[in-house]
Parts: structure tokens; sequence; C-alpha cells
């Protein structure tokens, strides 16, 4: 069942290098972070501001306004996560809910038919629920070990990803959780149209290096 709304081709293209970033996984300013992770050649952007450390209201907006205007420079969709009004208010590419957050079919409703609506799935009926509500992909994770989500579920590995194109589940996926440049192609092996990446660039020694490792990592034509 293809969606009406945003082409399936475009957002497999923009889930091959996912970088998901917020102030707290940062180790230098946001804005510089993701000026070279955008040099690098990363696909899409999600602005995850959370944890104890969050900036919150004006200065949360203030921080999203700028990390989006450098998206839209490089044309790379700019995706909030979780914060449905502030996803609207600055008119984003998109929103990713998880399973506890806003329901995925009240944020279709609210973006309308155009944006791109992501969904955190972990098991083949949820990926189901988020189809039917109208999601662009879905995130399913932890493949591997994580240290950026203090409240992750249980590690899946590769197989996790092979188990859902096993139950017939066709929508673009994005692995998420521990991915790193040594497992990556892992997660395009088993299926994934990509890979979300958080540390792994953010806490790299040179980001652009890392994003453009990552980039050439996933656009391999599948051919060892
Ligand atoms: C909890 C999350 C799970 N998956 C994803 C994504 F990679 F975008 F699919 N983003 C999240 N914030
Ligand atoms: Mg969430």
């Amino acid at each position: 069942m293809s969606r009406n709304g945003m082409d399936s081709e475009k957002v497999r293209a923009a889930l091959r290098v996912y970088f998901i970033a917020g102030s707290q996984d940062c180790l230098q300013n946001p804005v510089d972070v993701l000026k070279q992770a955008l040099a690098g050649g990363i696909t899409m952007f999600q602005f995850r501001e959370k944890g104890k450390a969050a900036r919150t209201g004006e200065q949360k907006l203030e921080l999203a306004k700028e990390l989006q205007a450098l998206c839209q420079s490089y044309g790379v969709p700019f995706i909030v996560n979780d914060d449905l009004e502030l996803a609207l208010a600055l008119d984003a590419d998109g929103v990713h809910v998880g399973q506890e957050d806003e329901l995925a079919s009240v944020v279709r409703e609210r973006m309308g038919p155009d944006k791109i609506l992501g969904v955190s799935a972990h098991t083949a009926q949820e990926a189901r629920q988020a189809m039917a509500d109208g999601a662009d992909y879905i995130g399913v994770g932890p493949i591997f070990p994580t240290q950026s989500k203090a409240d992750a579920k249980e590690v899946k590995g590769p197989e996790g990803i092979i188990e859902f194109r096993q139950s017939g589940i066709q929508l673009p996926i994005v692995g998420i959780g521990g991915i790193t440049l040594d497992n990556a192609h892992l997660v395009m092996q088993a299926g994934a149209d990509g890979v979300s990446v958080i540390s792994a660039i953010t806490h790299a020694t040179s980001i652009e290096e890392s994003a453009k490792r990552f980039s050439h990592i996933t656009s391999g034509n599948g051919i060892l």
C-alpha cells in the first residue's frame, strides 16, 4: 500500500545517513556539529533535544531554527523528534514519534500528507499499525547496545531487521542503536534502507570524516 504524499523512494534515499542529535549529544556548539555533518554528506537530520540538560522554550526554538536553516541550505530534510507543536511552529519537514509519544495517526492528521512521519517500531505488528497510521518510515532498534538512549529496549541485532523483512514489511526502515562505522554494513545487509547515528558522529574525532564514511558505507549497491 503506497501512501499518497512523500514519495517512498525519496524517503528511502533520505534515510541512508540519518544523523540524530540534540545539544546533549554534542561536545561543541550543536550548530558547528551539524555544519560538519552536513558537509560530510548526511542525508537527513533529526533534532532530538532530550535529557536533563536539554534546552526548553525560547532557547530550544532558537536552536531548532538555526539547525533547520542549515539543513535547508543543504536541501537535507529537518525532522523534529517527539515535539509536534515545535515541528508545526517551524514548518519542519517532518516528525518522529515513539510508541509512547503522540499517536502517529494524530501527527499525520496535524502535519498533512506531504510531511515525513517516522515511527519507532519494535514488532512487525507495530510496523503494520504505523503504516496504517500513515508512517513514511519506521525506526527499528536498538540494533546494538547504545549509550544515547537511557530507556532503550532489548538489543535486537541486525536479525531484528531481517525478521521485519521476512514478515513482509516493505516500508522504508532505518536501523538505530549503537551503529558505528564498523557495524553499519551489517544493518544495510540485513535489509535496512539506512542507518541512524548519534554518537558515532557527534563524538567522532572528525565529524565530517565520520559522516563521509557512513555515506560511503551505505551507498554500496549491495555488492561487497
Ligand atoms: C527513538 C527513536 C527511534 N528511531 C528513530 C529513527 F531513527 F529516526 F527512526 N528516532 C528516534 N528518536
Ligand atoms: Mg520519543
